[in-house]
């Protein structure tokens, strides 16, 4: 199948359990949650987002023919004989597009594929590190993976969230203009629920990308 990708580059992974590690991230175009448009936000299921990910227009972005060139292209980016590989899918929502040859084609490449999802379509087998966000007002049909990761606030009953079958609970603050108050928030969250971990956004802390 042809791929839309918005963009792909080379950075650190700011986010979660794997925060701080070397990663290329390749960033689908699309969601299903909002269109990207800012006259559609207030009308969106998912209204906090702070991603662009409309078009095929970004580094490195376009429409890719086939897995294999896709591939081929992340490696590119990772470049040769620097360890471990790495690559982080994200968007837009991934799962739209994210299928087994292109998991097949990553990992002749040598990645070990993480996985960036609001959770609202089932992830195909062979994902090495599955994050899900669940939001609020949406349907979530992926349950389980590595990290469960909760964007604070929204109106979830954390009991119910801490049932599902997921390694690592992770709160971080919604960015925005009320980053600061949310961010205490979820420190106070966090000292009364320590099954939860605190995990800011560190690239943007940092300015990478
Ligand atoms: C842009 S989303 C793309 C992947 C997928 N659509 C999702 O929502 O998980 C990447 C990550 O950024 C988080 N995120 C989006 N907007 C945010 C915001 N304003 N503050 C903090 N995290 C945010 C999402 O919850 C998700 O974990
Ligand atoms: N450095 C960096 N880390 C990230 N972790 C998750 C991101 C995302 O947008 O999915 C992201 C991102 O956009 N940049
Ligand atoms: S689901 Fe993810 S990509 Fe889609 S609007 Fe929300 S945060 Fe952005
Ligand atoms: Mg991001």
């Amino acid at each position: 199948m042809t791929y839309a990708v918005k963009e792909i580059f080379l950075t650190l992974q700011g986010e979660g359990v794997q925060q701080g590690s070397r990663a290329v991230f390749l960033r689908f175009a699309g969601c299903n949650l909002w269109t990207g448009r800012e006259e559609d936000r207030h009308k969106a299921i998912c209204q906090f987002c702070d991603t662009e990910f409309v078009g095929t227009d970004g580094v490195n972005g376009g429409k890719f023919a086939d897995a294999t060139a896709l591939a081929a292209r992340v490696a590119d980016i990772w470049g040769e004989g620097r360890g471990d590989r790495l690559v982080v899918i994200t968007g837009g929502e991934p799962l739209l597009q994210l299928d087994s040859p292109l998991i097949d084609a990553l990992h002749a490449e040598g990645f070990r594929i993480a996985v960036e999802s609001n959770g609202t379509i089932a992830a195909p087998e062979g994902i090495d590190w599955l994050c899900i966000s669940p939001k609020y007002g949406s349907e979530l049909v992926q349950s389980s993976g590595d990290e469960l990761k909760l964007v604070w606030p929204q109106p979830f009953d954390l009991d119910a969230l801490e049932a599902l079958d997921f390694d690592h609970f992770l709160i971080q603050p919604m960015d925005g203009e009320e980053v600061e108050a949310n961010t205490e928030a979820a420190i106070a969250l966090v000292m009364d629920r320590p099954n939860w971990r605190l995990t800011l956004q560190a690239h943007k802390l940092l300015g990478l990308a």
